[in-house]
């Protein structure tokens, strides 16, 4: 799973630490002070040694804000993160699916899930091995975050099944984006060695927020969505608008 080099938190903890460094020039000036002596003349007349801490203690807790920061992300990270692709986990998922609800609830607008599966992926395993099979989840991941936009989240929500939320969707919007996905997820050639290339087709259950339903109904909707494209064979795409179902591949 990639870390994010910089991170914001990184930023604070950082600065926190460059404000820590005035401390050590800072409290020896106050030492000095409360020994009568003249600060002023004393930091005119070891001006080298003081700018020497000053800058000493800025690089050392920096250094340790920067260090600090960065355990920060990692573990933030990973309580959101599925470490096999780097999509979100479920837990993370439901979450924003909850948050996203109650948005549309509140502004009146719609928005689209689609759960998405890889069909026939246990072949991939026991034709390969888990670590080829892990490869080929990681270029679905790679494939589905390069075909969305920025603001669509996507999560890893059981072994082979992806979870996507698009905002401010129409059905028809949907409609457009699982075929996208449909043919670009098709194109994925995994290399096994010289002569052998791993493909698959996706299934996919895609739903649109109804007023005032909750984010498990959704859910629900679009599960069921996918088990009625998986029972039609491989590759098909099943719309559930309101429950009412529809078969876009025979369209
Ligand atoms: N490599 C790998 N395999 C996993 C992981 N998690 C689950 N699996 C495997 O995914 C397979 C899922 O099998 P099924 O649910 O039967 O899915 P399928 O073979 O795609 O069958 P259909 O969905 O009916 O097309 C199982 O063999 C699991 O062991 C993982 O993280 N890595």
């Amino acid at each position: 799973m990639d870390v994010k080099l910089i991170s914001y938190k990184q930023i604070i903890r950082s600065v926190q630490g460059l404000f820590l460094a005035l401390a050590p020039p800072a409290g020896w000036l106050l030492i000095r002070w409360l020994q009568g002596q003249n600060v002023w003349f004393e930091v005119y007349q070891n001006l080298g040694l003081y700018l020497y801490m000053l800058i000493g203690s800025m690089v050392v807790f920096g250094c340790i804000g920067w260090y600090i920061g960065y355990n920060e992300t990692v573990v933030g990270q990973l309580s959101v993160k599925d470490s096999t692709t780097g999509l979100f986990n479920i837990r993370y998922f439901r979450s924003r699916l909850v948050e996203e609800v109650s948005t549309a609830k509140r502004h009146e607008i719609s928005f689209a899930l689609i759960m998405l599966d890889v069909d026939s992926f246990k072949l991939i395993n026991q034709q390969y091995g888990h670590t080829i099979g892990d490869e080929f989840l990681v270029a679905i991941a790679e494939t589905v975050t390069k075909t969305l936009r920025s603001n669509e989240v996507i999560a890893r929500v059981g072994g082979e099944e992806f979870a996507i939320i698009l905002p401010y969707c129409s059905i028809e919007g949907a409609k457009e984006i699982a075929e996208r996905l449909r043919q670009a997820v098709s194109l994925i050639k995994l290399p096994v060695d010289e002569h052998t290339f791993i493909s698959r087709t996706i299934s996919q259950g895609v739903a649109v927020y109804n007023k005032l339903e909750t984010s498990d109904l959704l859910y629900l909707r679009a599960e069921r969505a996918l088990l009625a494209a998986k029972q039609q064979g491989q590759g098909k795409i099943v719309l559930d608008e309101q429950g009412e179902q529809d078969n876009m591949s025979n369209i």
